[in-house]
């Protein structure tokens, strides 16, 4: 049995630049993502039968072919066939439809643990690629660490390491927003504004402020870099849900560095001093909204993706 660790990630930054020119479904997007501690627990088991047979100890995750590691198994199965069926246990530690990328960092992990247990020597490109065809967080999810994102996504360049910087994850149990609504509904409202030609869109992204976050990054100026955190969804998630607005605002009040919703939400991290404040904001934020369903979770950025752990 192979077990393997399955991070998730944040967005430090995400502008929405216009259609992603050759797939006008897709939006071109200038993002810095960075993986994080808190992670999902993958475990596989090779069957003789050519099946895949999936649990969770989630309620709420689907066990069929609708669950990206599904997906990714049998993606698996089709590009390298005779291989044998495989059993996919998920430990569900990333909250759902959270804007944390908790389904794609699964899938990510089935791509990675079948190289490793079919023995196939795939490179993290080839990897990359075949995440691509799962979702667009997928292949940033193999290899986690902070990568700069460009295209849909998944145009990937490394970017020097966060070192462990201590966040405070926040997250209302009856709120969960659907990525697809999140990008149809930032059409509707801002899509006469987009970017429509490669001239303009690159004129976009200089001027969208990623160059200021990029350059704190470099230099491992966190107080700047909090500054310079940037998300374009919130434009159209924190007004559907004030309560996810008022999150963000009590995390700063309480002290952080700066808050910020990851992806398209509704998720809010928060920048934290050292261990010791979080801990202290997490009481004080958690009072604060007591009754309101909200969990907090403490982690840190996280210098790599997934992770074989244990083969037994
Ligand atoms: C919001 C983010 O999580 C930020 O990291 C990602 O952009 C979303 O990545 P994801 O959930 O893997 O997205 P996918 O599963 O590939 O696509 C879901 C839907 O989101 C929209 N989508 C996604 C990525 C992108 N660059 N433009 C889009 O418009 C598309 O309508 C797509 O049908
Ligand atoms: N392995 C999985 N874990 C969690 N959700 C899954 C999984 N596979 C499929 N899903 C479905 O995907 C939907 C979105 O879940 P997910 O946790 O990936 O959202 P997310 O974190 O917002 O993703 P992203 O940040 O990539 O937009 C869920 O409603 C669930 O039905």
């Amino acid at each position: 049995m192979y077990r393997l660790i399955a991070p998730a990630k944040i967005n430090l930054f995400l502008q929405i630049v216009g259609d992603y020119l050759p797939d006008p479904r897709y939006h071109e997007l200038v993002m810095v993502m960075q993986a994080i501690t808190l992670a999902d627990g993958i475990s596989l088991s090779p069957l003789s039968q050519e099946v895949i047979v999936l649990t969770c100890d989630h309620p709420q995750v689907p066990t069929n072919s609708h669950n990206l590691a599904y997906k990714a198994a049998a993606l698996m199965q089709s590009q390298f066939p005779g291989q044998g069926g495989i059993e996919i246990h998920i430990d569900k530690r990333i909250p759902i439809g959270a804007g944390l990328a908790g389904g794609s960092a699964d899938a990510a992990a089935v791509l990675v643990g079948l190289d490793i247990l079919w023995d196939l020597g795939l490179t993290q490109g080839e990897l990359q690629g075949l995440g691509g065809q799962l979702g667009a967080d997928v292949p940033f999810c193999i290899g986690g660490g902070t990568a700069l994102a460009l295209g849909r996504g998944d145009d990937l360049t490394p970017l020097p390491d966060l070192d462990h910087v201590v966040l405070l994850l926040g997250k209302f149990t009856n709120i969960s927003v659907s990525t697809p609504w999140a990008y149809q509904t930032y059409r509707q409202t801002y899509g006469a504004s987009y970017a429509q030609t490669p001239v303009q869109q690159e004129k976009k992204r200089q001027q969208g402020g990623s160059r200021e976050l990029l350059q704190a990054l470099s230099q491992k100026d966190i107080p700047t870099l909090a500054q310079a955190l940037h998300n374009d969804f919130e434009a159209i998630v924190l007004p559907e849900y004030p309560l996810v607005a008022q999150l963000r605002q009590a995390f700063v009040d309480a002290g952080a560095m700066a808050a910020m919703m990851s992806g398209s939400g509704p998720t809010v991290f928060a920048i934290a001093e050292s261990q010791g404040q979080a801990e202290t904001i997490k009481t004080q934020v958690q009072g604060q909204f007591a009754d309101q369903g909200l969990d907090i979770w403490l982690a840190q950025t996280c210098p790599h993706g997934v992770r074989l752990v244990a083969q037994a």
